[in-house]
Formats: structure tokens, C-alpha cells, sequence
């Protein structure tokens, strides 16, 4: 009977801030930079009601896929510091294990159609999947977001991105604690020289690694050399332990998405589907993409023209791949129980996504299942595992697929790649694109 009402107040809450959030106008700590519009056959209704209400804003499609098992989501674990943003919250084991369960029956159930009008999308035309962006993402900060604000500024070691800052946050600020993906290494590791990202070698390679999987959708298998894994997993070690760095993405009530992330360039905020200059949940500005990655992505583009060059007789490779400049990087970690459910990214400007201007993915660590296809329904969808060392590319007229994470393969990420970089299991995944 309590629970009945707990779920009742529960939904009746949701329906409402959401509505609140989307009928109101959304601000941010940092300039907030309009999205564009994207637009695919499977969402004209979505976006013509869409455009009646904010043209920065996007729908989530109107059907909910049941058979999409891609909607789970974690709440806190019971040990949440008593200084966290969650205190208030702080329940049982037992009423944890009822709100799990409480709560993937709301998200598929719960959500009415308007409220799928009034959220906005932002990585995807609604993802629908409990990875990212749950239905009652897009509320409005309320108190905790300052607070989380203060925690950060509170302790200036996180700043610094040392691993002193680790425990030191891990005595009262749970919300703010770095995320290590290399947790049993240390920071003073040298980088590679630029050159070494210049010398990949994949010409010869190509006729045997590369895959043209759709028209604007390439494979590069085994595409970067493991000196150069070990390489990005350091960087990125380090500039998740800093300001801006590595965080998991989640409810304002306290539910948890199944990655962590780190934006480079811009952030992108879950919560609003917006590009911005600053984080809101701690006011981080992004740390900039390291140029290395950038020459990276940039010759994987190449050398996908060479593929596809061969392959299809056409001189104009760049009219089924275009050529981009990566100005924004989303890093995802994904520990073995991680997900991400089938998604469009829609969330850069409109000349960016008219042109098909691609999204470069590299994949460290673990394995995945991908999978990518025309619809939003996973029963429908095409999977291929990606590996360490594989780089994802989709851009022209596969700009606008849905993809998502099906599972993380545990234990497939190459031993010399966990020996040297000391990467904790799971995926790392970097997705470039031109803003
Ligand atoms: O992890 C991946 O392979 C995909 C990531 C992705 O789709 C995204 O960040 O938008
Ligand atoms: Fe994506």
C-alpha cells in the first residue's frame, strides 16, 4: 500500500517537473550553444511539433519499444556518503532494490506521449534506453546542483586532477569524485610523441582491416597500434581526473546512467541535450582535445576514402564520407555492466549534420556489441563487435543512424594494453565530432 503511494507521488512528480522544465526557458552556468536540427523519416511528426515549441529542443520519438531492454538505469549504492547531494535520500537496501525495480517499470510504462513532446533530445532523437537519457532527464537543477557546485570548489585538489584528490573526495563528496580508469597506475607517465599518432601505418592494412559496413559507415579494425592505445588510455586518465573530467551522468533523484563521461572541446549536457562551454552540475569547462587525437581522427577519415575508393569506383569519396575538423569528443567509460541504448546524435549544429559531417568512434579496452540500423528497435538491428583498436566511422548518408552498446564483453581487452596502461575492465570510447 505504502509502495503503491511512493510510485504514485513518484510518477506524479516526473510528469510534472518535466513539464515544468520544458515549458520554461533552460539556463546554464555556461553560454548555451543552439543545437541544430536534424531530421530522419522515422521523426517528422516529432519534429514539426518540436518546431512549434523550441527550435533548440528536440523530440523524443512517441513509441516506446518494450522489447528494447536498453532502459536500465542504476541508483546509488546504499555506501553514497552522507554528504553527497543524495542525503536527504538515503534508503535501504531493501528500498533500493524496490526502487530499481519500481523504476524500470515507470520508464516503460509511465511514459505518456507528452512527455516525450516536451523532452528534449540532445546525443539522440530519443534514446530510450536507461544508458542515457531517461525520460525524466531535462528537470531543472534545483538545490543539489549548487551544492555539487560548492563540493567541487571546496576541495581544490580535485582541481589539480592528483590521485591525493581521489581520497580525499572520497571521504565526504562522492558526487564529485574523480573516476580512475587507471586506478592502479600513476599519473607521471610520459605521453608519446605526436609523431608516433602521425606514423600509423594502415594502407596496406586496409584491404584486409577496413569494412565498409553501409554507404558512409567504415570499419577500421586493429586500426590503432597498441603503443598508441596505451597512449589515449594515459591521456585520458589524466584529463578525467581533472576539472571537467570524468563523471557519472545521472537523475536528479539520484539514478545513475551506466557510463561515465568526460567532454573535450564542448560539453554536452545529458540533462538538457545541449552543447555548452561549461559544465552545469560543477561549472568545469571541458578540457581541450589533445592534438594527437585530432591528427588521429583525421587520417582515419582518409584512410576510410582510400576504402571506399576502391571499393566503390568513385572518384568522390568525400560526397559518401565528408571530411570534418573534430571539435567536440564525448568519452565514455563503460565498467562490464555498461550500456547505451540505440540513439541518433543529433545535438550539433544543423550545417554539421546536413553536411553528414561523420562521427569518429575509437574503441579501447573491452570489447562491444554495436549495434547500429535505420530504426530505433533493436530486434531490427545490425550488431558487430568492436574491438581494441578499432575505430567507427559513420558520416554522409549514415550520419543518422541509431546505434547503441548492446553489452561490454568482459575480459577481451588485450593483456599488454591492461598491463601497460593499468585500464581498469571495461570500455573506454572516445566519439569525435565537428560541432
Ligand atoms: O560507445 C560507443 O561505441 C558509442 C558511443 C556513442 O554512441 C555516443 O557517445 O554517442
Ligand atoms: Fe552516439
Amino acid at each position: 500500500m505504502l509502495l503503491q503511494l511512493y510510485r504514485t507521488i513518484i510518477t506524479a512528480t516526473r510528469s510534472t517537473s518535466t513539464f515544468n522544465k520544458f515549458s520554461s526557458k533552460v539556463s546554464f552556468l555556461g553560454r548555451t550553444i543552439k543545437r541544430g536540427m536534424g531530421s530522419s523519416p522515422d521523426d517528422k511528426s516529432a519534429i514539426s511539433q518540436q518546431k512549434l515549441r523550441a527550435d533548440n529542443k528536440r523530440n523524443r520519438p512517441q513509441s516506446s519499444d518494450a522489447s528494447d531492454d536498453l532502459y536500465e538505469e542504476e541508483v546509488p549504492s546504499p555506501s553514497v556518503s552522507v554528504n553527497s547531494i543524495y542525503k536527504s535520500k538515503r534508503r535501504t537496501k531493501i528500498d533500493l532494490d524496490a526502487e530499481r525495480e519500481q523504476r524500470s517499470d515507470e520508464v516503460v510504462h509511465n511514459i505518456d506521449s507528452s512527455q516525450f513532446e516536451l523532452s528534449t533530445s540532445l546525443h539522440s532523437d530519443g534514446i530510450n534506453d536507461g544508458s542515457y537519457l531517461p525520460t525524466s532527464f531535462g528537470k531543472m537543477r534545483g538545490p543539489s546542483a549548487s551544492r555539487s557546485l560548492k563540493f567541487h570548489q571546496a576541495n581544490p585538489k580535485c582541481e589539480k586532477g592528483n590521485k591525493s584528490s581521489r581520497s580525499a573526495s572520497a571521504k565526504g563528496v562522492n558526487i564529485d569524485e574523480p573516476f580512475d580508469i587507471c586506478p592502479s597506475e600513476t599519473l607521471d607517465q610520459d605521453f608519446l610523441q605526436p609523431s608516433f599518432y602521425e606514423q600509423i601505418q594502415t594502407e596496406c592494412l586496409l584491404e584486409e582491416n577496413g569494412q565498409l559496413l553501409r554507404p558512409g559507415m567504415v570499419l577500421l579494425k586493429s586500426y590503432i597500434p597498441l603503443d598508441v592505445q596505451v597512449d589515449i588510455v594515459r591521456r585520458c586518465q589524466k584529463l578525467g581526473l581533472g576539472p571537467g573530467g570524468f563523471y557519472r551522468p545521472g537523475y536528479q533523484d539520484g539514478a545513475k546512467l551506466r557510463l561515465y563521461m568526460m567532454c573535450l572541446g564542448l560539453d554536452w549536457n545529458p540533462q538538457t541535450r545541449a552543447y555548452q562551454e561549461k559544465r552545469q552540475h560543477d561549472g568545469a569547462k571541458p578540457p581541450s582535445i589533445p592534438h594527437e587525437f585530432t591528427s588521429l581522427v583525421r587520417r582515419a577519415v582518409d584512410d576510410s576514402h582510400t576504402l571506399i575508393e576502391r571499393h566503390s569506383m568513385t572518384m568522390n569519396v568525400e560526397g559518401i564520407l565528408p571530411r570534418m575538423s573534430p571539435d567536440v569528443c564525448i568519452v565514455n567509460f563503460y565498467t562490464s555492466n555498461g550500456r547505451l541504448g540505440l540513439h541518433q546524435d543529433r545535438d550539433e549544429t544543423k550545417k554539421s549534420l546536413d553536411r553528414g559531417l561523420p562521427v569518429v568512434s575509437l574503441c579501447l579496452g573491452d570489447s562491444a556489441e554495436f549495434l547500429y540500423g535505420h530504426q530505433r528497435n533493436v530486434n531490427k538491428a545490425e550488431k558487430v563487435v568492436l574491438e581494441s583498436g578499432d575505430v567507427l566511422i559513420f558520416g554522409g548518408e549514415s550520419r543518422h543512424i541509431f546505434h547503441g552498446v548492446k553489452s561490454i564483453i568482459p575480459n577481451t581487452a588485450p593483456p599488454p594494453l591492461l598491463e601497460r596502461a593499468k585500464l581498469r575492465p571495461g570500455r573506454l570510447n572516445l566519439t569525435f565530432r565537428q560541432y
